[in-house]
């Protein structure tokens, strides 16, 4: 029997779980903060029981009383992370990575290891998550498709992995997670949930076997670390962890701390970033030389309702993308703004703006790629208003200059 620990209690609610889980053995370490373990190796008790060790860890088990042995199989900074992650995803276990495209890597070797080569994605997605998939890069081989009804007609006895991403990088389509994993049937469905996070959506609630995150985004929160972490049931946690540990792609222990530590803010930050965004996402509705915005929380783009208390997702969220008609005005207003960095990358406490068809979706195939007026914002903790007058500044100098450019035409 499994012992009630602070990350495991299920009466815990969200809130308390992002403070506390994964911190269950501070107490008895004697420390408040969690220690940053950075052994690289560790000592051996003697040569049969390291070699039981070794071997443990190495077929995907848990590091138990053992040696840790060395630190691209196991270390407990990585590992207090991952309980704390699991107990917000709802789920049983969950396994870290150095970055969220090494962990798609690794679901998908995973995947075609456990289940067949063939994999069925709906787009859109990420870029880098597109173009990993289109390369055959990893031997898998991939049909794309646009519709939940669509995945079912493509799934196929060897489609190892569903994958999907809600609210989708970068113009923020929903998918509903019931009708997805409905028409994936047999085959597991992995779902990117790095724009909603645990704290509006939580996949495996909906029958997913895994729920990914870049967590360099949202969970880290301040844009200063780089990692990645997948949740899911043990015995996906039992296949992962091999596939880490061959291919080295284990997060380092100072990257774990970090988004350990994010987590116990996140459910702060979502909701603040959350609330400035409905803001900005009204305000941009009436700024001149916006054609159309995508946010969740929007009339149009959430037409089954996926969005709001007790739904699928608890909130819309702080991403959005706005269409400004063409690659200059797009490229004007991302270089105009002042207060907004020009950067890739979300989720961080200050916002962010670029230009996805030159940028995070840049290798995509030319079908699937966002339109060339498309800007993706990510809004951050900033006072919304200061916000607005940003983009309304930028968006007036584009104007202006394309004023400008017409009358020298003439
Ligand atoms: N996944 C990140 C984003 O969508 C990083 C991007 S491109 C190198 O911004």
């Amino acid at each position: 029997m499994v012992a009630m620990t602070t990350s495991n209690d299920a009466r815990l609610r969200l809130d308390s779980l992002a403070v506390h889980a994964g911190r269950d053995e501070l107490r008895s370490l004697g420390v408040h903060a969690a220690p940053i373990d950075l052994s690289s190796t560790n000592p051996l008790a003697g040569v049969d029981s390291g070699g039981d060790a070794y071997e443990r860890l190495a077929t995907g088990g848990d590091v138990g009383d053992g040696s840790a042995v060395y630190q691209r199989l196991w270390n407990p900074t990585v590992a207090r992370f991952e309980q704390a992650l699991a107990a917000l995803e709802g789920a049983e276990a969950a396994v870290a990575f150095a970055s969220g495209m090494a962990t798609t890597t690794a679901v998908l070797t995973a995947a075609r290891q456990r289940r067949g080569a063939h994999v069925v994605a709906l787009r859109p997605l990420y870029g880098g998550t597109d173009h990993l998939l289109a390369t055959g890069l990893l031997g898998t081989e991939t049909t794309f498709v646009d519709s939940v009804e669509a995945v079912e007609r493509a799934v196929r006895p060897d489609t190892g992995l569903v994958i999907a991403e809600t609210p989708a990088n970068p113009t923020l389509e929903l998918v509903d997670l019931d009708a997805l994993v409905a028409a994936a049937g047999e085959a597991p469905v992995l779902v990117d949930n790095t724009f909603a996070t645990p704290v509006l959506q939580r996949p495996l609630d909906h029958g997913a076997a895994l729920s990914m995150h870049s967590a360099t985004k949202y969970i880290g929160g301040h844009g200063d670390v780089l990692g990645g972490v997948v949740a899911c049931d043990e015995a996906w946690a039992r296949a992962l962890r091999p596939v880490r540990a061959i291919t080295g792609a284990i997060a380092h222990p100072l990257s774990a701390y970090l988004m350990h530590r994010g987590l116990q803010t996140l459910p702060l930050r979502v909701r603040a970033q959350q609330a400035g965004a409905v803001r900005v996402a009204e305000a941009l509705l009436d700024l001149p030389g916006v054609r159309a915005v995508r946010f969740p929380g929007l009339d149009g783009c959430d037409p089954r309702g996926l969005v709001g208390p007790g739904r699928q997702m608890a909130g819309p969220g702080s991403m959005l993308a706005i269409d400004v008609g063409s690659f200059a005005a797009a490229a004007a207003v991302a270089e105009g703004v002042r207060l907004f960095t020009h950067a890739v990358s979300l989720g961080s406490v200050d916002s962010l703006i670029q230009h996805p068809a030159s940028l995070t979706h840049r290798p995509v195939a030319p079908e699937a790629k966002p339109d060339a007026g498309v800007l993706r914002l990510s809004i951050g903790l900033e006072h919304p208003d200061d916000l607005i007058a940003d983009l309304a500044q930028a968006l007036e100098a584009t104007a202006v200059t394309a004023r400008t450019a017409a009358a020298a035409m003439r």
